[in-house]
């Protein structure tokens, strides 16, 4: 990967400088960057049960990288059968590899899957996974939000050099120390130097991601995603703005102990958002089985 990552696009419509997300966007077929808005990105497998194999297997053949994380790789070995476990080889495992089974470490070894040992306690393998994905960044990936705001004013465009997306499998449903982690690791991809790089968990029943400060502009289509979903300010209280939701807010305040909008409906395929902090921003998936 190298600098055919950067884009210079004319904004949309007129709409004002914003985020955008497009969480169905990673499960299509044959669709690319230029069509959908889906950006290049990383399949991050964590050690939570495979469920869902049709969407798995949509992730895995549009995403450009598959790393396991440690006890991941396992996950990954199991829900698959002989022969399809053969064309299923993840780019690397890493981790404290405290988790991966003999058998699965011999058989991916025995395939030529790459296998970092990294056995530094103060982290998880899930960090140690998102530093790894971070090296496949594009080497102007660093270009700062000011940089893009002056390139907007002067010369009426959008410069991007975005960092690779991430999409993260399991992360939530298990345990909770691990769940709140995976929201952690969200607030910790929007940091460093550069644009945030963007980040989506996929459970079972759910794409959860943290949207940044300012304008969100989310794609939802009703036949895939929705109706249910959430804005939670985990991070603090924060002023929010909403367009396509059954229940809307305009410059409201949500915060813990005060006013946090869950079993929320979509009642549009494109749903806006302005916050003034982060907020995680929650949608289930239309149907289970695709
Ligand atoms: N029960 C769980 N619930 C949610 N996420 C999980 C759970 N178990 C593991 N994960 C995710 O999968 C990653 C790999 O898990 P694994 O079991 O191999 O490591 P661990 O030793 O439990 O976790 P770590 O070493 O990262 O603290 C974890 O870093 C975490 O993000
Ligand atoms: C304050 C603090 N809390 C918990 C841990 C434990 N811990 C955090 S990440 C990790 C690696 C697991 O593979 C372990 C054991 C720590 N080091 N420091």
């Amino acid at each position: 990967m190298g600098c055919e990552e950067s884009r210079v696009t004319a904004p949309t419509n007129g709409a004002r400088n914003h985020t955008a997300w497009a969480p169905y966007s990673f499960f299509e077929a044959e669709l690319d960057w230029e069509t959908t808005g889906r950006p290049p990105f990383a399949l991050l497998i964590l050690n939570l049960q495979i469920t869902n194999k049709k969407f798995f297997a949509a992730l895995w053949k549009n995403s450009r990288l598959q790393v396991c994380a440690d006890g991941g790789a396992n996950r990954l070995y199991d829900s698959l059968d002989e022969k399809e476990r053969a064309q299923f080889l993840p780019d690397r495992i890493i981790g404290d590899l405290d988790s991966v089974r003999d058998d699965v470490r011999a058989y991916y070894q025995a395939r030529g899957v790459k296998i970092t040992q990294d056995s530094d306690q103060d982290s998880t393998d899930f960090g140690k996974c998102m530093k790894y994905i971070a090296t496949h960044d594009p080497p102007d990936s660093f270009v700062t939000p000011s940089t893009v705001q002056a390139s907007l004013s002067a010369e009426g465009v959008r410069v991007q050099h975005p960092k690779m997306t991430v999409v993260a499998l399991g992360g939530f449903g298990g345990r909770v120390d691990q769940s709140f982690h995976s929201i952690h690791a969200m607030y910790v991809a929007q940091q460093g130097p550069g644009l945030p790089r963007q980040m989506y968990l996929v459970s079972d029943q759910n794409v959860t991601f943290l949207l940044a400060k300012g304008l969100n502009l989310i794609r939802t289509p009703l036949s895939t995603l929705g109706p249910c979903c959430g804005i939670i300010p985990v991070g603090g209280p924060s002023t929010i703005t909403t367009q396509g939701l059954e229940w809307n807010l305009t410059n409201a305040e949500t915060k813990f102990g005060g006013l946090v909008s869950t079993s929320n409906h979509t009642v549009a395929d494109d749903v806006s958002i302005e916050t003034t902090e982060p907020v995680v921003f929650t949608i289930e998936f239309r149907d289970l089985d695709p």
